[in-house]
């Protein structure tokens, strides 16, 4: 009976900040390879892969980072024969949390260098990593290297309609619902949002209350964005999300399925995107699901970067 390796999952990313007005990226030289690669790592057992990549870029360099957009997915056989599949994103990197790092040459990285793209791309050892070097040099070029998030974000499972005696809006979250919830702290965190907003429905608030408690951030409860209110045809969505937009804050958005689809329509329409299935589709979750709408800082008007969506782990 052959033996079918499984493949190795892994995270990183493309950590960037502006020196003397140009964008630097961060390339790590290893220790025992003798290589120079964009900083990443091994999934750990029950953990996301954006919690990964900010973990082990914590760990390769000493920088806290958030994920910016994503930059694609790297594939190669490591030496072993075995398939390595790399998820990466760019983050950009504070000055405050160059000045925390506690980074010192180790057995594993040798050195960090921070340098131009077109250096860092004649520096990195691999094609693979190349490839995802020239994604993040794409965004430089569109001029929207500096972004934020609207995470739009499902309420996990409630009490079904039926089954409860109270209202709509005050059906609590089921076993699998709290435990959605409970998940959705490390992998939400790692986009570090800034701002919750909620619908006021139990099922809602509950559901982002864990991260809220874990990142001392108060739940902004937003009746504009209730079912209640949408069923009513009286729903405030271009409101609140205009807001977010406006602000250009990372931000979590927890509602409901019906009005998710509203949702990612004035997102679109705030940043002048076309809408298609692409947008749509984002609007698809599943309860506990989400997607992080990436969007430029400078230039909001610029249209969604990126979208990317995450099933729930529970
Ligand atoms: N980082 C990286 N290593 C590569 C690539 N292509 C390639 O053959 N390698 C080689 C270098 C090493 O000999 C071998 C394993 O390196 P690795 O970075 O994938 O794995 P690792 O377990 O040492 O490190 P990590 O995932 O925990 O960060 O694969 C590539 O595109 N990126």
């Amino acid at each position: 009976m052959s033996q079918v390796a499984t493949a190795v999952y892994a995270a990183g990313a493309v950590c960037w900040r502006v020196i003397g007005g140009r964008i630097h990226v961060l390339v790590v030289h290893r220790t025992v390879y003798g290589d120079v690669t964009i900083p990443k790592g091994k999934v750990d057992p029950g953990e996301t892969l954006p919690e990964t990549a900010v973990r082990e870029i914590g760990e390769e360099t000493g920088l806290r980072v958030a994920l910016g957009v994503p930059l694609g997915v790297s594939r190669y056989a490591m030496p072993s024969g075995r398939e390595k599949i790399v998820h990466y994103w760019a983050a950009h990197v504070t000055e405050k949390a160059v000045q925390r790092s506690t980074f010192r040459p180790n057995a594993e990285i040798a050195a960090l260098e921070w340098i131009t793209i077109k250096r860092a791309r004649s520096y990195l050892s691999y094609e693979p990593d190349r490839e995802i070097l020239d994604n993040f040099a794409a965004l430089v070029e569109q001029g929207v290297t500096d972004t934020f998030g609207v995470i739009v974000l499902r309420h996990g499972k409630a009490q079904p309609r039926g089954a409860w005696k109270g209202t709509d809006a005050s059906r609590p979250l089921t076993e699998r619902g709290v435990k959605q919830a409970a998940a959705l702290v490390g992998m939400l965190r790692a986009w570090a949002p800034r701002k919750l907003v909620s619908s006021p429905a139990v099922r809602c608030v509950t559901t982002v209350a864990p991260l809220a408690a874990a990142s001392t951030l108060s739940v902004k409860r937003d009746d504009g964005i209730s079912q209640d209110a949408w069923e009513a045809g009286n729903d405030e969505v271009r409101r609140v999300i205009g807001k977010r937009v406006r602000v250009g804050k990372t931000a979590v958005v927890c509602s409901h399925g019906p009005v998710l689809p509203e949702i990612m329509r004035e997102i679109a329409l705030a940043t002048g995107t076309p809408l298609g299935s692409y947008v749509s589709d984002a609007a698809e979750l599943e309860v506990g699901g989400f997607s992080v709408v990436h969007l430029s800082s400078s230039n909001p008007s610029s249209g969604i970067i990126a979208i990317e969506t995450h099933e729930p782990r529970v």
